[in-house]
Order: C-alpha cells, then sequence, then structure tokens
C-alpha cells in the first residue's frame, strides 16, 4: 500500500545539542535503510520548512504505525498520513 506522509519537525531548542544531532544522524541512518529497502521510496524536502514531504510503500496501515512511530525524531514530529488509491486516470496503471 502507498501512503503520502508529511513530517513536521520541532526539536525543543533547549534540547542538548549533542542529543539533538545524535538523534538527527541515527534518523538519517534509519531513513536511508528504509529507502535501500524500497518501503521508502521518496523523500523531498518542503521549501523553506523542517518538513519533508514522503511516500511509503508498505504492507499495511500497522507497518506504516510501526515505521513512523520507531523515527528517531518522532518524539518531536506532527505527522499527516494519507492513503493512496489507483487513479482511474493513471495511464501507468493500465
Ligand atoms: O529532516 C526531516 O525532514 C526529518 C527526516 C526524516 C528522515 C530524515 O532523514 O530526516
Amino acid at each position: 500500500m502507498l501512503f503520502h506522509v508529511r513530517m513536521d519537525v520541532n526539536i525543543p531548542n533547549d534540547l542538548d545539542p549533542e542529543v539533538r544531532a545524535e538523534t538527527v544522524a541515527r534518523e538519517k541512518a534509519y531513513s536511508q535503510d528504509l529507502q535501500r529497502s524500497g518501503k521508502w521510496p521518496h523523500i523531498w524536502r518542503i521549501v523553506g520548512e523542517y518538513s519533508n514531504y514522503s511516500i511509503f510503500d508498505v504492507a499495511d496501515n500497522n507497518e506504516l504505525h510501526d515505521v513512523l512511530s520507531a523515527l528517531p525524531l518522532f518524539p518531536y514530529m506532527d505527522i499527516k498520513v494519507t492513503p493512496l488509491a489507483t487513479h482511474p486516470s493513471d495511464i501507468a496503471a493500465g
């Protein structure tokens, strides 16, 4: 199943800089592992915001929830999920 996900990151200003850097590094490694696996095929920065638009390709709602809630930055994120269905006019879908 495909999902469109918006992640808005709000790291508190008073978070220890070392903890911040370590958490962001773990987030990058976690994200890139999922990208290599094919479960996170797209990630785009939203211009001018500490936010991204991502596409996830996972089995179901439960897998998406597990993947998102394991994000190292999850405690500092607002996340909006939109499930995607095939559009009847999509020539790629046949
Ligand atoms: O910077 C972000 O948008 C949050 C994030 C998600 C995956 C990653 O590496 O950073």
